[in-house]
Order: C-alpha cells, then structure tokens, then sequence
C-alpha cells in the first residue's frame, strides 16, 4: 500500500432504517474503516455528516453507559429523513484506548473516577483519536462541503483543519439517561462538548 489510506471497495447495505452503501478504507497500519452513504450529491452541495467513532458496547450491544448508541440511530435516521447523508465510522474504540482498556476505564469508574480521570489513571490522554483518515473517506465520496452532527468541537477543528468547508454544526443531543448523565457532564466539563442547557438541567 503505497498511500497512508485506501479505499477498498463499496457494496448496497440494507439497514432498519433504509438502504445506504457501506465503503471500506483501509489504514497502512492495516486498521480498517467504513463509510455509510445514502442517497446523491454532487461537488457543490453541503452533505449532512456524522463522524462516529467505534463504541461496541453502545453500538452493537445496546450499553446505556454512554450516549453512542442512541447517536448512531438517530444519524441514520436522519440522513434517511433528509434524503442523503454520510457515516464515517471510525474504528478507535474507547476514545482511541481500545475495547479492553475501556472495560479497565469503566471498571474504574464504577468506583468512583470519571471517563477522564480512569483514561489518566490508566496513563492515557483522555481523548487519543485521530481524525486525519476522514479527508481520504471524504475526496472518495465527493464530500467538499458538510453540515456536521456532533457536540464535539475537535471534530469541527479537524475537518477545517484538512481544508473541509465545515458550513454548520447539526447538535446530536439524543440519549440522555440516568446511566449517561456523568458521562455526558464530564464530556461537557472537561473535554468540551456542546449540549443544550435544557437537556442537562437535572446534572
Ligand atoms: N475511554 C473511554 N471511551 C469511551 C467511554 N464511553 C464511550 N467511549 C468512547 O467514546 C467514543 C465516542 O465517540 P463519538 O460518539 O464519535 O464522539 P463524541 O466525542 O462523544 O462526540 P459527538 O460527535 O458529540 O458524539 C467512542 O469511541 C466510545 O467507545 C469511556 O467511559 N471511556
């Protein structure tokens, strides 16, 4: 593989919600990602998207810990309202620790630290991702101008970063339980996320 990042190839991918396309990029490292598509555009118009990063327990196994899940559902479904959209699904589990680490994390917080505070016990930055393999995923599918769904600033300051015409943020705030609300809070006190005072207001 001669550049850091490949794409591979593409295939239909029928959901719950609707049928997108699922495209699969590679890393040099041999880390693999996916992209998921719904509907067309072209060059000139600005695509609803949602980077997401890899949380098996919220995504797959239905975890109420944290709001992953809850966001995930609710991005497809509104590319399928909106009547296209992109998913870049990046596989950096755990905020980049990875799946084991984040069970070691969570072991911690049940006694008692936060998300930040159990990745800094376990000698970890509280956030290791990286967000450089979206430009790749984004030139292939002839993205150049987003409207992205998120509460989190890094995201927006990565894809301005690599030349992406950031032209609004969409908020995600959906899924707030009695199980996320610290989690939530630290992200808000401590890694700076965005959410609506309204939705917070029993922290
Ligand atoms: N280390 C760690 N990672 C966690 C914890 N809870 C969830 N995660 C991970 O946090 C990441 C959340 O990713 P996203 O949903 O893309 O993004 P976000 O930073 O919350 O920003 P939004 O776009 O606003 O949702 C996933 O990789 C999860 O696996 C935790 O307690 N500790």
């Amino acid at each position: 593989m001669q550049n850091a990042y490949e794409y591979v190839s593409s295939a239909k991918l029928p959901t719950r919600f609707g049928e997108f396309r699922i495209h699969g990029f590679v890393e040099a490292s041999g880390q693999e990602h996916v992209a998921l598509t719904y509907g067309a555009w072209s060059e000139d118009d600005t695509v609803s998207i949602r980077i997401h990063s890899e949380c098996l327990t919220g995504d797959a196994l239905f975890s109420t810990r944290c709001d992953c899940g809850f966001q995930l559902e609710r991005a497809l479904q509104n590319m399928v309202k909106q009547g296209s959209g992109v998913l870049l699904y990046l596989r950096q589990e755990g905020r980049g620790i990875g799946l084991l680490n984040k069970i070691r994390a969570y072991e911690l917080q049940d006694a008692g630290m936060d998300t930040v505070e159990a990745n800094e016990h376990l000698g970890f930055d509280a956030d290791l991702r990286d967000y450089s393999i979206c430009k790749t995923m984004l030139d292939t599918l002839n993205v150049k101008h987003v409207e992205l769904m998120t509460n989190n600033p890094k995201k927006l300051k990565a894809l301005k970063n690599m030349g992406i015409d950031v032209v609004a943020r969409k908020p995600i705030d959906h899924g707030i339980t009695d199980d996320n609300i610290r989690y939530i809070t630290t992200k808000r006190d401590k890694l700076g996320h965005a959410f609506d005072p309204h939705l917070l207001k029993g922290d």
